[in-house]
């Protein structure tokens, strides 16, 4: 096997990021290089590592980091990591690559992201004009399904726990804003019907585990129908593989759907709970 050597662009004076086993990565100055052997002083260590566990870091990487991550000097694990880092420090959860959207969970609400106000400003905007938002993704592929006549699709992955759920309710909310019908009947929309949906869905398909207070335990795929003048249509909600398990064994501190929790929870007086906890054999 060949020996590894240090990356040409990386010599005596870089400055380089390095792994670590807390912070992931560090950065620190090179200050020898023997083969694939690379001394590096770190702010609170000098660290001796493999030339494949450093990467050159960039010089003039702007403060407030990037919007698009195919602007960085150097497209790396760590150049990614400091650039979502350095967003999510001012609370901007959202960055690019090209027309992918990386969401970074804030687990604390901000409201200020999703005002009404906002949808209105992202309407018709190219991909990329304003700072990366889920908005801006259900408005690119609305506007392409417009002028291509093709149906899109938004696929939204990520980890338990990452944001895709609370994702797809602002992709669904865009899409209802940009296709719903103003609706002078008593009836609701079907953007209604479709927002409305959710809770129910969660009710009876999410549950608290370990990693989420309100994991979806099972997987979906939404379909909004639009018409010929962009206007929705009609709807369907796909689920597959719920965690059936979940209903009959619940290891703590997990919990069991919270539909469960919800009937106990409704008051005695209530006679289609109590009708359907007696049918259950539930005892409050
Ligand atoms: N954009 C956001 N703003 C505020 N809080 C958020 C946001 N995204 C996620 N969260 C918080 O993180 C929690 C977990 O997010 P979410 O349920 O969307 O994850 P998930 O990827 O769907 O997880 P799972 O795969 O377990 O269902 C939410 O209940 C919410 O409290």
């Amino acid at each position: 096997m060949a020996s590894q050597v240090a990356p040409s662009n990386i010599v005596v004076g870089s400055i380089v990021w390095v792994e670590d086993p807390e912070a992931a990565w560090i950065d620190g100055e090179v200050k020898q290089i023997a083969g694939e052997e690379i001394t590096i002083k770190c702010k609170e260590k000098t660290v001796v590592a493999k030339a494949s566990n450093v990467n050159p870091k960039d010089p003039e990487f702007p403060s407030s980091g990037v919007e698009d991550m195919t602007r960085l000097a150097y497209l790396h694990e760590p150049g990614v990591l400091q650039n979502l880092k350095c967003r999510f420090d001012m609370n901007d959860i959202y960055t690019y690559t090209a027309n992918i959207l990386i969401a970074v969970n804030p687990f604390q609400r901000l409201p200020h992201l999703y005002a009404n106000n906002m949808m209105e400003k992202y309407k018709g905007a190219a991909l990329g004009e304003l700072s990366p938002h889920p908005f801006a993704i259900a408005d690119s592929a609305y506007r392409q399904m417009i002028t291509e006549q093709i149906s899109q699709a938004i696929l939204v992955s990520g980890e338990s726990g990452a944001g895709k759920t609370e994702s797809t309710k602002m992709l669904m909310q865009y899409l209802a804003f940009m296709g719903g019908k103003v609706n002078n009947t008593e009836e609701r929309s079907v953007e209604q019907k479709v927002l409305e949906s959710n809770p129910v869905l969660e009710a009876f398909g999410n549950a608290k585990t370990v990693r989420n207070n309100n994991s979806s335990r099972f997987g979906k795929f939404v379909e909004i129908q639009f018409n010929e003048w962009g206007r929705i249509s009609g709807a369907a909600i796909r689920t597959y593989l719920l965690e059936r398990s979940r209903v009959c064994q619940v290891s703590d501190p997990e919990r069991n759907y919270h539909c469960f929790y919800m009937l106990c929870a409704a008051p005695l007086e209530n006679s289609m709970a109590s009708e359907i906890r007696e049918d259950f054999l539930l005892f409050v």
